[in-house]
């Protein structure tokens, strides 16, 4: 039998179908160019680790497939308000249906009530879905490894960026990593969970820390030195370009020391704040120490 993953991924490509039928790619790129502007993703990120602080990426999705429902009572523009106060850098909204209960009217509900930057955290298969990203208003894509080709990444990272959005690519082990690493973008994702059995090791992040000093695409100068003399991963590799971002998991102040005293700086993370009444609060609390 398939797995999650893949069940996920045979559900969008019907999806994009469908859409392409219901709105031709032509269309679908005017609406991306009558949107309001992107915001910049990968500055704000920056900002904060420039300041000394950790920049959180906050999730908003009210269901997952490992989790069932989170957050029954979802109101995404309340949550992006309180996140804006509680000192997120960035957001991440779910907007697959399916699979997270999620849709793009929330992306859009609380991208309007905040100025921070919006990823759109959906499984993104095909360029039709990065103009449909923009027209919705996201800044930032997801691009999954263990969901895609290379050569799949690199067309659907020149288009986000020629589209003026960031991208944030995902890996989860050492394989998809290089594969990662191959691409422009700064945003280096690892994603503790497996997102095919579910497991979730905040180990996967430590262990491939490494390879990220001493792997850096061809297109990027080489770090300062590799091992141990490397440019520290968390923030300032190659000329302040690469910045890890760990994903899933981070649940306790416990978890952020954790990554903070290995150089991680930068979290996205979801079911820790929206299981709190208050999901800026917690970010705050969770992030305090
Ligand atoms: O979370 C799942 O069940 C899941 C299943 C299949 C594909 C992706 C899945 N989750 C996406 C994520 O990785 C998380 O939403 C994100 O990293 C935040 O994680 P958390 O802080 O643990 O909610």
């Amino acid at each position: 039998m398939s797995d999650i993953l893949d069940q996920i991924l045979a559900v969008k490509r019907e999806e994009v179908a469908a859409a392409r039928r219901a709105e031709p790619l032509e269309a679908m790129r005017e609406a991306a160019e009558l949107a309001p502007p992107p915001r910049d993703f990968v500055g704000a990120i920056r900002a904060k680790l420039a300041a000394g602080q950790p920049a959180v990426i906050a999730e908003i999705k009210k269901a997952s497939p490992s989790k069932g429902v989170i957050r029954p009572d979802f109101k995404p523009a309340e949550i992006a308000q309180s996140y804006e106060q509680g000192g997120a850098a960035c957001l991440s909204v779910l907007t697959d249906r399916q699979f997270f209960q999620g849709a793009p009217d929330y992306l859009r509900e609380a991208r309007d009530a905040c100025t921070l930057p919006v990823l759109r955290k959906d499984f993104i298969i095909d360029p039709y879905q990065v103009y449909e990203a923009r027209a919705m208003g996201a800044d930032c894509i997801l691009l999954i490894v263990a969901a895609l080709s290379l050569p799949q990444m690199q067309e659907l990272e020149d288009l986000a960026m020629q589209l003026g959005m960031a991208v944030l690519v995902e890996s989860h082990d050492a394989a998809e990593l290089e594969q990662a690493l191959q691409l422009q973008t700064p945003l280096i994702g690892i994603n503790n969970r497996n997102l095919r059995s579910f497991e979730v090791s905040l180990k996967t992040t430590l262990d491939l820390l490494p390879r990220i000093h001493t792997s850096p695409p061809p297109s990027l100068p080489h770090p300062v030195g590799e091992g141990p003399d490397a440019l520290p991963a968390s923030g300032e590799g190659w000329g302040g370009e690469r910045i890890v971002i760990t994903e899933s998991g981070i649940l306790a102040p416990t978890d952020v020391a954790l990554m903070r005293q290995n150089g991680v700086n930068s979290f996205l993370v979801g079911e820790a704040f929206m299981r709190a009444a208050e999901p800026g609060e917690a970010l705050a609390r969770l992030f305090a120490g």
